[in-house]
């Protein structure tokens, strides 16, 4: 039986509510521990601790000192238990930042409170083991966060001397050194019942946290010595004030930016950690809802050096200025886009085939969500509406989706035309970036820009979405994204699945794949043409929006070998991330070439996806034709230029991987071509003269002039 205990980071203060207010954030710390029945074991305190995650280098792996072990042999000697079960195997996971004001430390005190609990089977209720976190952390806004989840506000009781004094006992009286004393035999001294107390507040679904976490780190032990024993009284109603509105004003939809941002003000903390961290001052009064639209507030997260910055939208650009201001210190910083952890620690047990047999099942225990999936489909509702078209109402909730094809304007049946595709690795940038509502358009992009070439009109789109577990926020995000697709290219969104598959993907990530349906009006010439195609007709190349949504696993590995993270800024845009310039959703071209079509003036299309130019031309051409490319007629997007330099990528490996700069490729005839032209610019495309077609020799695209990309 391997027992996970996951405990989620947390966010402690925001802003006024010091030693008050804590947030559970959704980066989970993670202990897995077996116990493997040995007669004894050779380990300090029977116990074994592996490690992974942030911290593998400087945690230590000696159960004695390490802070999740040395709390769990606290509260199980507090039971008269002496040392872990021999033997006990502890694999610890943590994506949790160090000393970054993000709770670490409370997190593992919660960890190990709870791996007492279950090792020792001591049956403890959540608030007797908040007793436990608080011998050990004094201040609970963090504890109480990580284990309740949510946004909490607590107290502590005012304390008998006796129990004070007791509270002031640490925990080197009860563990072998470097803690402090030795192993006396003797029980450790209890907490005094129900020291701490807490309520959940509501919180604004809207409301997302923009962390911005500097290199740097700043213990909160440190941070707890320059602060003040006393304060004036104008101070203390200051925060006051502050944070009895702006415990209500968070819950509250829409949030009210002027309201909160002023909640967020404190006298009591931030003023005298400004020392600890270069430019606080200045980079929390850098930034109000006016100058930068969608901002809530600012403050430091816990005791530092890690921003919190609340807001609604306009993520990127609130986190990228405050980038920027901590570059002026000469401080490099890391940003996570995160939200509210609502359920707290939680403990699952994967149980062997043996005591499974024992167990009564149910779905959720195997790890899937009917609940989620329900409330993804309340949430995604609306959007999907959004893409409703003649023929299509676009209600989600039926067993098929439908569309009827007269009411689409297809009196006499059409030829139906079918595309299926994914969106690649795209996805795991949109991972990294935390930004899930774009790659939907990618999904809907490469299916539909794949209908057209043929001279279909899209008209139905049913997309797939299979990950680990269901985070309705970023599934909701990516169907929002899929319904923006199909809205751009007039197609309704008539169905979908998501499917939560414990143990298939990895945690926080997903999958996508999605199809579509179009139609040709019967009459009108499927494309390509190929019969009407001859020498001298001139091929139209329509720029693309940089890497649409292939060969993504070639730029994540340059990226990589360039020691760049995805939230760096691009070397090749300035003002945009790695991450969001790599996130440009890929072209829709259906409108723009629809028009086209219609009058008769395109002979064959090529979609321009993996295989690049080189292999997608000649797709649309017969035998004896072959395209001739000159590669000087189109500007190559400076990403291109840059991801080629940097992976020293030969030419015609550029020209097969990604797009170079042409997204589509068209076939007219030469008497229409400025007309075409004309038709598509004024539908928005830039369009390039790229070549012709000739007799066909050997291949059937050839580029010439191709050292200008050199
Ligand atoms: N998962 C963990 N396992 C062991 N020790 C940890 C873990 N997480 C945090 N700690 C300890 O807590 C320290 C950070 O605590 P603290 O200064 O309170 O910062 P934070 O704001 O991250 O809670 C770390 O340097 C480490 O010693
Ligand atoms: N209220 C405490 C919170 C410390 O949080 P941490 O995440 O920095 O440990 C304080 O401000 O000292």
């Amino acid at each position: 039986m391997v027992t996970i205990i996951k405990v989620p980071c947390s966010s402690a203060n925001i802003g006024p509510g010091f030693d008050v207010i804590g947030l559970a954030l959704n980066i989970y710390l993670q202990v897995r521990f077996t116990v493997n029945s040995k007669p004894s074991s050779t380990y300090p305190l029977n116990c074994r601790i592996t490690y992974e995650g942030v911290g593998s280098e400087t945690v230590p792996l000696n159960a004695e000192h390490n802070l999740i072990t040395r709390t769990a042999v606290y509260v199980l000697r507090c039971h008269g238990i002496r040392a872990f079960p021999a033997e006990t195997d502890v694999h610890v996971i943590n994506p949790i930042p160090l000393g970054r004001g993000l709770g670490s430390s409370g997190a593992a005190i919660v960890a190990g409170v709870n791996l007492a609990n279950e090792v020792g089977k001591l049956g403890l209720s959540k608030a007797r083991m908040l007793d436990y976190c608080l011998m050990e952390e004094r201040h609970p806004d963090n504890v109480a966060a990580a284990l309740y989840g949510g946004f909490v506000g607590t107290y502590l009781n005012e304390l008998a001397p006796e129990d004070t004094a007791r509270l002031e006992i640490p925990l080197s009286e009860v563990l072998p050194e470097p803690a402090g004393g030795v192993d006396t035999g003797l029980r450790p001294p209890e907490p005094p019942h129900n020291i701490g107390h807490f309520k959940k507040f509501k919180w604004a679904s809207e409301i997302k946290c923009i962390c911005i976490i500097p290199n740097f780190e700043v213990s909160t032990a440190k941070a707890r010595e320059v602060l003040p024993t006393e304060y004036s009284r104008k101070d203390i109603v200051f925060n006051m004030q502050r944070l009895a509105l702006l415990t209500t004003a968070l819950g509250e939809s829409p949030p009210d930016p002027g309201m909160i941002y002023r909640a967020m003000q404190d006298k009591l903390h931030q003023p005298y950690r400004k020392t600890l961290i270069p430019g606080l001052t200045e980079i929390l009064q850098s930034v109000t809802p006016q100058s930068h639209p969608g901002l809530l507030g600012i403050c430091l997260s816990g005791a530092g050096p890690t921003i919190l910055a609340l807001a609604t939208h306009n993520f990127e650009t609130i986190a990228d200025y405050l980038i920027e201001e901590f570059k002026k210190q000469n401080i490099t910083c890391d940003w996570r886009l995160l939200q509210p952890a609502e359920e707290g620690t939680t403990v699952t047990c994967t149980s062997t085939p043996s005591s499974l047999a024992q167990e009564s099942l149910t779905y959720a225990s195997a790890g899937v969500s009917i609940d989620a999936g329900n409330a993804l489909v309340k949430r995604i509702k609306s959007a999907v509406a959004t893409t409703k078209r003649a023929g299509a109402d676009a209600e989600i909730g039926g067993f098929g989706g439908m569309l009827d094809l007269k009411d689409a304007g297809y009196t006499e049946s059409p030829i139906l035309v079918g595309a299926i595709d994914g969106i690649g690795t795209k996805v795991k940038i949109a991972f990294e970036m935390g930004k899930h509502d774009t790659v939907g358009i990618d999904l809907v992009a490469m299916n539909v820009n794949d209908l057209v070439v043929q001279g279909a009109e899209p008209l139905m789109f049913l997309d797939y979405y299979a990950c680990s577990k269901l985070d309705v926020e970023s599934a909701a995000a990516f169907v929002a994204g899929v319904a923006d697709g199909c809205r751009q290219a007039r197609c309704a969104l008539v169905g979908g699945e998501t499917a939560e598959m414990p143990g298939l993907y990895r945690e926080g990530e997903y999958d996508a794949g999605g199809a579509a349906v179009g139609a040709i009006k019967r009459g009108q010439v499927v494309l390509p043409d190929t019969k009407s195609m001859v020498e001298g007709d001139v091929l139209l190349g329509l720029a693309s929006n940089g890497p649409h949504s292939n060969g993504f696993s070639l730029i994540r590995k340059i990226i990589e070998r360039a020691g760049l993270s995805y939230h760096d800024d691009a070397p090749w845009s300035k003002g945009q991330s790695v991450g969001s310039s790599l996130l440009t959703p890929t072209k829709i071209y259906v409108q723009p070439l629809l028009p086209a079509i219609k009058k008769g003036l395109i002979k064959g299309m090529a979609h321009i996806t993996g295989g690049g130019l080189l292999e997608n031309i000649p797709r649309m051409l017969p035998d004896h034709l072959a395209a001739n490319v000159d590669a000087r007629s189109w500007p190559v997007p400076d990403v291109f230029k840059w991801l080629k330099a940097e992976g020293k990528i030969e030419n015609l490996e550029f020209a097969r991987a990604w797009n170079t700069g042409l997204g589509m490729v068209l076939v007219v005839e030469s008497s229409k071509y400025s007309e075409t032209i004309t038709v598509l610019e004024e539908a928005g495309e830039t369009v390039y003269a790229i070549g012709t077609l000739t007799k066909r020799s050997g291949e059937g695209c050839t580029i010439n002039n191709i050292s200008v990309w050199n």
